[in-house]
């Protein structure tokens, strides 16, 4: 190894500091500048369809040369919030879609109509001042209207609403034939319940409505500190269950010890309780919760709406430590704390071969989405199988409705969403020998994997754990089979890098 890749591998932070952080503050002011111009000349809106008969010019295009290979969105693989590039890009025809505006507010429909490209940050800062949320709101800043519909999306509020999709309206698209179609559960069922977890292979999506709700300025969050796995499975069964709480999230921070959040929105906070989480110097959110487990008592505290939904942005839920160590140093906070987090897109760019090769050796990001029944079995598993802590705790509704996720019974059921991100303690971790241990886990225990995390299964198994009745008969309606690759092609390790 090189010395200037030993620097880069061993003290990342010196380059992200110096280099990355600036870089991600240009950034975001760049993007404050230009949505500052775009509302004001209200530009958005009026530019919409201009901008769809782009993507609709391409798709004509391709048509017209034979429909000789298969198509996908132009976003550039370092743009996307995972840890892998997607390789299947390089021989697709790459669909520009520059979607990227916030265009309507419609108070008396209760919808919000949105461009794919717009941000979970920018869709915050937008709707909350207004008054306005949407009722699942994923907490990474960059995250995307168009990869949380055509992938997954899940929030602490998501064991009343369920999973992102299952709060949007209708879907705009450009089918393979150039044609646009707009679809909701009324007009167009098949091709509205295929939509999620499709990963743009039955068209590209270029608006979204989804639901909008009544925000209010503050969060009133309890905090209380559990101990022992049977009372943890069994309390946070017991909050997920209870729809007077409006959030409600876990985090275990050792197979014995956790801190179950519940939230409800207020307006009328105690002003000696209120925290604003998000001040640059304010310590890590997961850090913060983790002090509660020093005493044995319920703590109760008001924090902004935004703030709240951002809470894991700063410190990329336990990421950034392994990036910046002192990240969470007070002195380093009131220093540079207001230019943290460099963004996920600049870290993934400008990541060398080695520090990706670390990474790939000696780290696990997975999200398990299993039965609240089969929690405790799968934390044991876990365990076992990696010994990661903290471990994201987040139940979800998942409705019966049609599509390639639904429950087995035929009725609504409560999930849990594992959340595994870290270095595994175990002797003998081996990624692929683990990752596809864990799979098997997830389809013996009538689960589904999140799709931005690496895939090993096979095709068949893949096919065991996502229904592809539906989809397979709108992939040939659609005449998609020429036109885009199949979800296992776009999301399987051999398809990204
Ligand atoms: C009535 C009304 C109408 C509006 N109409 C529009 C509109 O048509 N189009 C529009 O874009 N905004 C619109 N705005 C949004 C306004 O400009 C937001 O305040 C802005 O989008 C949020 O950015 P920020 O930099 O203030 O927030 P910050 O908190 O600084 O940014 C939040 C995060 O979002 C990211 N981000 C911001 N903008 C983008 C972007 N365009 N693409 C990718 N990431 C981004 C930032 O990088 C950052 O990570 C409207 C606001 C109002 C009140
Ligand atoms: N809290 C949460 O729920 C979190 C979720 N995530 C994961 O992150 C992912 C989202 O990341 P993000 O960077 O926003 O999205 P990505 O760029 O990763 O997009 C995900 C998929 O959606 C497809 N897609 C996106 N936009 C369009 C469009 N306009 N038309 C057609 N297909 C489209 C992409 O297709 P193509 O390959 O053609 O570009 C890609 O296959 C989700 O899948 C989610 O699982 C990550 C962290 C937290
Ligand atoms: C459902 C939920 C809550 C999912 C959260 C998943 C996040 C914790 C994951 C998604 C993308 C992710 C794998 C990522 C990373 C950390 C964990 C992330 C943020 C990092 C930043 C780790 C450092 C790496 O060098 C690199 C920059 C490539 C990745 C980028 C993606």
């Amino acid at each position: 190894m090189g010395c200037m890749e030993y620097v880069l591998v061993n003290y990342r932070w010196l380059f992200v500091c110096f280099f990355l952080l600036p870089i991600s503050l240009f950034y975001d002011l760049w993007m404050y500048f230009r949505n500052w111009v775009v509302f004001r000349l209200s530009s958005a809106p009026s530019k919409h369809y201009k901008k769809v008969k782009y993507v609709q010019e391409q798709i004509v295009e391709w048509n017209n040369k034979g429909r000789k290979t298969k198509m996908c969105s132009a976003r550039p693989g370092w743009q996307t919030v995972s840890f892998r590039r997607p390789v299947y890009k390089q021989h697709m025809t790459n669909i520009d879609v520059n979607l990227v505006d916030i265009l309507e507010i419609d108070t008396e429909k209760g919808v919000v109509r949105l461009e794919p490209l717009v941000s979970m940050g920018q869709l915050t800062a937008t709707l909350n001042p207004l008054g306005w949320t949407i009722p699942v709101l994923p907490e990474i800043d960059d995250l995307t209207v168009g990869g949380l519909v055509m992938g997954q999306g899940i929030e602490s509020s998501s064991h009343v609403h369920g999973l992102f999709q299952n709060t949007c309206v209708s879907y705009e698209l450009v089918l393979s034939d150039g044609a646009i179609v707009r679809c909701s559960a009324k007009n167009e069922p098949d091709l509205f319940y295929s939509i999620p977890w499709s990963y743009g292979t039955l068209g590209i999506l270029t608006a979204v409505e989804i639901r909008i709700v009544p925000a209010k300025k503050y969060v009133k969050l309890s905090y209380e500190p559990v101990w022992g796995l049977d009372n943890i499975v069994q309390k946070f069964t017991e909050c997920s269950g209870d729809a007077s709480n409006e959030f409600v999230e876990m985090i275990l921070f050792s197979q014995h010890e956790a801190v179950m959040m519940t939230g409800v929105q207020t307006n009328s906070p105690e002003h000696s309780k209120i925290n604003s989480i998000d001040r640059w110097y304010k310590p890590w959110f997961f850090k913060y919760v983790q002090e509660k487990l020093r005493n044995n008592t319920i703590t109760e505290e008001y924090i902004p709406l935004r703030a709240y939904y951002h809470r894991h942005t700063r410190s990329i839920f336990w990421e950034l430590q392994d990036i910046i160590p002192f990240g969470n140093n007070a002195v380093f906070r009131a220093l540079l704390g207001w230019l943290i987090p460099p963004k996920i897109s600049l870290l993934k760019l400008t990541q060398t071969k080695a520090i990706k090769e670390l990474y790939e050796r000696s780290h696990v990001f997975q999200d398990v989405l299993v039965p609240v029944g089969e929690m405790e079995k799968s934390l044991r598993r876990f365990h076992e199988l990696v010994d990661v802590y903290p471990v994201w705790l987040c139940p979800f509704l998942l409705p019966d409705r049609p599509g390639m996720v639904r429950p087995r019974e035929n009725r609504s059921e409560m999930f849990v969403d594992i959340g595994l991100y870290g270095t595994p303690r175990v002797d003998g971790f081996d990624p692929k020998e683990t990752a596809r241990k864990i799979e098997q886990h997830v389809i013996d225990s009538n689960g589904f994997q999140m799709l931005y995390a690496d895939i090993y299964m096979t095709r068949e198994e893949f096919r065991t754990m996502f229904d592809h009745g539906l989809y397979d008969k709108l992939r040939s309606e659609l005449r998609c089979e020429d036109a885009f690759p199949e979800v296992y092609d776009k999301v399987s390790r051999a398809a990204r890098d």
